[in-house]
């Protein structure tokens, strides 16, 4: 009997788009990220995408020292896989964001494909009450914001990344940035099979409809062939309806509270685990297997 297809799963489990105010179950301290992700990776999940928070009032930093506790409490408590933001915050410079990946050389790092404006600001209709001033500013910046990644930055990455054996998600929120992959593919800056993350439903990228995933992987099956592991990202309550979607169709999939905080639509998720979970029942219900972080390795062509 033929072996089950090995489906990688990817939690975001803070991220640098919500904010405490949002959600109590949104870690922020460097022990509430460790044990979110812990909890992730015990429910499930092979790769752990991770962002650092201000442990006083929750605001996202790229600062080495605010990532280094929760990377020895997370790798002295699991083989998952660690994933280091190179997005960071869009309201931080490239130099700024860089700083984790190359101080930690991950396995992998993020990597967003391309500029984009990042329209945080419809969520000022759904949360209204916020404990420091930074959150309304952060969501009401968005709508003159940015997401700078342009080909010299995108190639700067690429290179540091190659130096320390690094291996990158690639963030394509939209049908450009599939073709930028393929433009550095082309110039041998990208050694396949590349882990393309296709990121659905954020303001300034592409919609979250079936049509728009049929879109993203007709396009990527063209560009790349077999020369790619497809993973699906759907933001807000799209997440786990575009997963199972994508799933369907022969993707991988990523969740946690960096991309949603909902479980269900107007339910909001007590913890990453909770939607790892969520998402493992389905999966297993479609006949698929979760891949193990050694599995997720091999598949990826990690360092290990
Ligand atoms: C939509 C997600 N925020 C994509 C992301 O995770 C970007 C990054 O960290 O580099
Ligand atoms: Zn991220």
């Amino acid at each position: 009997m033929a072996s089950k297809r090995k489906v990688i799963v990817t939690c975001a489990v803070t991220g640098a788009i919500h904010t405490p105010s949002m959600s109590k179950a949104l870690p922020v301290s460097a022990d509430q990220i460790a044990d979110a992700a812990i909890e992730a990776a015990e429910a499930g999940a092979a790769i752990l995408h991770l962002h650092a928070r201000d442990p006083i009032n929750g605001k996202p930093s790229q600062d080495p020292e605010l990532f280094r506790p929760f990377l020895e409490k997370i790798k002295a408590n699991t083989n998952a896989v660690i994933n280091i933001t190179t997005g960071g915050s869009p309201h931080m410079t490239v130099e700024e964001r860089m700083r984790p990946a190359m101080t930690f050389k991950p396995e992998i790092a993020s990597l967003n494909m391309g500029s984009m404006n990042f329209g945080l600001f419809p969520m000022l209709d759904r949360f209204t009450a916020f404990e420091h001033e930074w959150e309304r500013e952060h969501l009401e910046k968005s709508r003159d914001l940015v997401f700078k990644n342009t080909y010299k930055d995108i190639e700067t990455i690429l290179r540091i990344g190659s130096d320390n054996g690094t291996r990158f998600e690639f963030e394509c929120y939209d049908i450009s940035h599939l073709y930028n992959l393929a433009h550095f593919m082309d110039k041998g800056l990208v050694a396949g099979p590349a882990f393309v993350q296709s990121v659905f439903g954020i303001l300034g990228g592409i919609g979250p409809n079936p049509e728009d995933l049929m879109h993203m992987r007709r396009t990527a099956d063209r560009l790349f062939g077999n020369n790619y592991q497809w993973s699906i990202l759907g933001a807000g309550r799209n997440q786990i309806p575009l997963a199972t979607m994508g799933a369907a169709m022969g993707s991988n999939v990523r969740v946690g509270l960096e991309d949603s905080l909902w479980i269900e639509q107007g339910k909001m998720a007590s913890s990453n685990a909770e939607q790892v979970s969520r998402i493992r029942i389905i999966l297993e219900a479609l006949n698929l297997e979760i891949a193990t972080p050694d599995q997720a390795r091999q598949i990826l062509g990690l360092k290990g």
